[in-house]
């Protein structure tokens, strides 16, 4: 059985000075024109079910031009339990509550995983690679506690590790233990990721054709050590052979350090690891960024979107909420169509639109539609 979210409620969040929002077991669409706050609600529910928020805002952005204080609260029901939580900000600091106790952001994580889409993520197929990364990241880390951990304590890695590079020559005889935790968590953390991505890229393939009348598309994984280009993923990601993934990595990683060594003194930058790797899609074998329309760029991302959807109900055995914001411009009829109908049965989606003529009488039938107007704001 899933767990739902059942209501909404902010107080002085953004634009709203007080707001209420019922949310639908199956489909809720939030129309209303531009600027009305549908984002923003959007948002709210991104923050209480991930901890995190894709526009990262300082906390004061948080509270309504005016206010001081703001706060914003979410339940959640099912397998016979509410859940309340709760976000508020006061005096500049945020804080979050579940079921009224203090807890870390990463305290609203694993009751509800919510997947988002918002028009920033077509970034994912138009920009660099940390774009891409830090999707695939921030996937894993709602997911999984040790990856969230092992994410952490790369980037800590790193950061510390790039401070010493700049020190020079001097720090030369100190860089080795700072070598040995970034290979240990860099190769962990490079395992973690294969195996992942193998799973959606399994889904990839399939949502993707089935968005675009059977075009393929792909997802690759090329670590900054694999010089020869072999495949990776699919040598090392089966969950089985972990350890030994892991330790093979480690060899990799440890050799291409060394190779780097002279350099990375004289730019003072780490050069191999995760935080360097590629994630690669392509369409009929292209690279997307040169090659891929706007519209086949959207299907893309989308079909990445329905892979979480499923990959989080294969790991989890309960679907996320999916948070669609502004999904359906620049995909014609037919791709609109495949991908409403691409959403699982079962999983509570939110979307919001503009224009309900996106959207089809099937679709609208089952759906609750809450128009969010400038009175609300
Ligand atoms: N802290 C804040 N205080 C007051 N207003 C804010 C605050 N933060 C954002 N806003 C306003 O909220 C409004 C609505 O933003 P939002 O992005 O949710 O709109 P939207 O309904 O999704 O619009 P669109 O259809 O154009 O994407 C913006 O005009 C913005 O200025």
């Amino acid at each position: 059985m899933a767990i739902l979210a059942t209501n909404l409620i902010v107080e002085n969040y953004r634009n709203f000075p007080s707001f209420e929002l019922e949310i639908d077991e199956r489909l809720t669409m939030l129309v209303g024109r531009n600027a009305v706050g549908k984002t923003n609600l959007v948002e709210a529910l991104q923050l209480l079910t991930a901890g995190r928020s894709f526009r990262r805002p300082s906390p004061a952005e948080l509270v309504r031009e005016g206010a001081s204080s703001c706060s914003l609260s979410l339940n959640l029901t099912g397998e016979g339990r509410v859940i309340d939580h709760a976000c508020r900000v006061a005096e500049g600091k945020r804080t979050f509550l579940r079921n009224g106790k203090r807890c870390r952001a990463a305290g609203m994580r694993g009751v509800v995983p919510s997947v988002l889409f918002c028009p920033d993520d077509l970034d994912m197929v138009k920009r660099g690679a940390s774009v891409r990364r830090a999707a695939l990241d921030g996937f894993g880390v709602q997911l999984n506690e040790s990856y969230a951990r092992l994410e952490g304590a790369y980037e800590r890695v790193v950061e510390q590790r790039n401070a010493l590079l700049k020190d020079g020559a001097l720090a030369r005889d100190l860089i080795g233990a700072w070598d040995e935790a970034l290979i240990a968590n860099g190769a962990a953390l490079t395992v973690h990721r294969l195996a992942l991505l193998a799973r959606i890229r399994a889904y990839v393939r399939e949502f993707y054709a089935a968005l675009a009348g059977g075009e393929e598309a792909d997802v690759s994984y090329e670590p900054t050590w694999d010089t020869e280009g072999a495949d990776v993923i699919a040598e090392l990601s089966a969950p089985a052979e972990r350890a030994s993934a892991i330790e093979r990595v480690h060899e990799h990683l440890a050799r291409a350090l060394a190779t780097h060594e002279d350099e990375e003194f004289r730019r003072g930058i780490t050069l191999a690891g995760p935080h360097r790797d590629e994630v690669r899609f392509s369409i009929a074998g292209r690279d997307v960024r040169t090659f891929a329309s706007q519209g086949q760029q959207r299907s893309l991302v989308l079909a990445w979107k329905l892979a979480e959807v499923a990959v989080t109900r294969d790991i989890l055995s309960r679907p996320p909420l999916l948070l669609l914001d502004d999904v359906m411009s620049e995909l014609d009829a037919e791709r609109r169509a495949a991908f409403i109908a691409g959403i699982e049965d079962g999983v509570q989606t939110v979307i919001t639109t503009t224009n309900l003529g996106y959207f089809d009488d099937e679709a609208l039938a089952r759906s609750k539609v809450v128009t969010i107007g400038h009175g609300q704001a």
